[in-house]
């Protein structure tokens, strides 16, 4: 956690890091490099579906600033699936931010997807919006039954190995519409999620575990910051932004 505080800390939005053990053909080639094939979720064939009532795990109620967390939102074969499809789908690259001076390279991998119209811009980068596959339009639908909210946009960011990660950073860049909810989806290896409180300092932890849905609500993304160390991951992250054209 030290590292990713030294590395992010202050940025806006975490997507700053370090670079020096990352190889540009790694970027270039994405997931046609092949490294990503040792990310693969197996799935397993013969687990039943389970029916189980939704919890909901207050993990930061002050104020307008609520953070929830539910698990199990998605079945372990829909895990599997999703995070095939994602890992083929998206245009896996390593954010290239210019920092003091310097081009660093995130240190995860990041791909998105968005209606066509919509842009999302953060340290120095854009991403515009190219449309849905359907396996994301399916769990779209479902993230915006559990947030009340529509959502136009989605981050995803893959966390290969120990080296990876997101710093402390709010999600708060212009383009994503006031108030709005961030809603995280994961896949993969259970991870810990901090939150911590901009003027007490305060520390908030949840474990994310593979199929669960976090939302960060109201004016979370103004008090809070959070991160999180991670590797053998994917995270959706579904936002609200603004439609720009061009
Ligand atoms: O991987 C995660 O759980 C967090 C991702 C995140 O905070 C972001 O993309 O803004
Ligand atoms: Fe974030």
């Amino acid at each position: 956690m030290e590292k990713q505080q030294q590395a992010e800390e202050g940025a806006t939005n975490g997507q700053t890091g370090h670079t020096n053990k990352r190889k540009i053909e790694e970027i270039e080639g994405g997931r046609r490099t092949g490294r990503l094939d040792a990310f693969v979720i197996r799935k397993k064939a013969d687990t039943p579906k389970k029916l189980k009532a939704p919890s909901i795990e207050i993990v930061v109620q002050n104020g307008r600033s609520v953070v929830t967390y539910e698990k199990s939102v998605l079945s372990e074969d829909e895990c599997a699936e999703l995070s095939q499809e994602v890992l083929i789908a998206g245009h896996w690259s390593r954010d290239v931010i210019p920092t003091f001076g310097k081009n660093v390279l995130s240190p995860r991998l990041v791909c998105s997807f968005g209606d066509v119209g919509t842009a999302y811009r953060y340290s120095g980068m854009i991403r515009k919006g190219t449309g849905w596959p359907e396996v994301l339009l399916a769990i779209k639908r479902l993230v915006e039954e559990r947030a009340n909210q529509p959502y136009n946009y989605v981050l995803c960011n893959l966390y290969k190995d120990g080296d990876d990660y997101i710093g402390w950073h709010a999600d708060k860049e212009g383009d994503i519409v006031p108030g709005s909810t961030i809603a995280s989806v994961s896949l993969g290896a259970k991870r810990l999620f901090k939150l911590r409180h901009e003027q007490t300092k305060e520390v908030k932890e949840v474990w994310l575990e593979p199929g669960s849905l976090l939302l960060m609500k109201g004016d979370t993304q103004k008090h809070y910051k959070h991160c999180t160390v991670t590797e053998n991951r994917i995270n959706l992250t579904f936002r609200l932004v603004n439609h720009r054209s061009g």
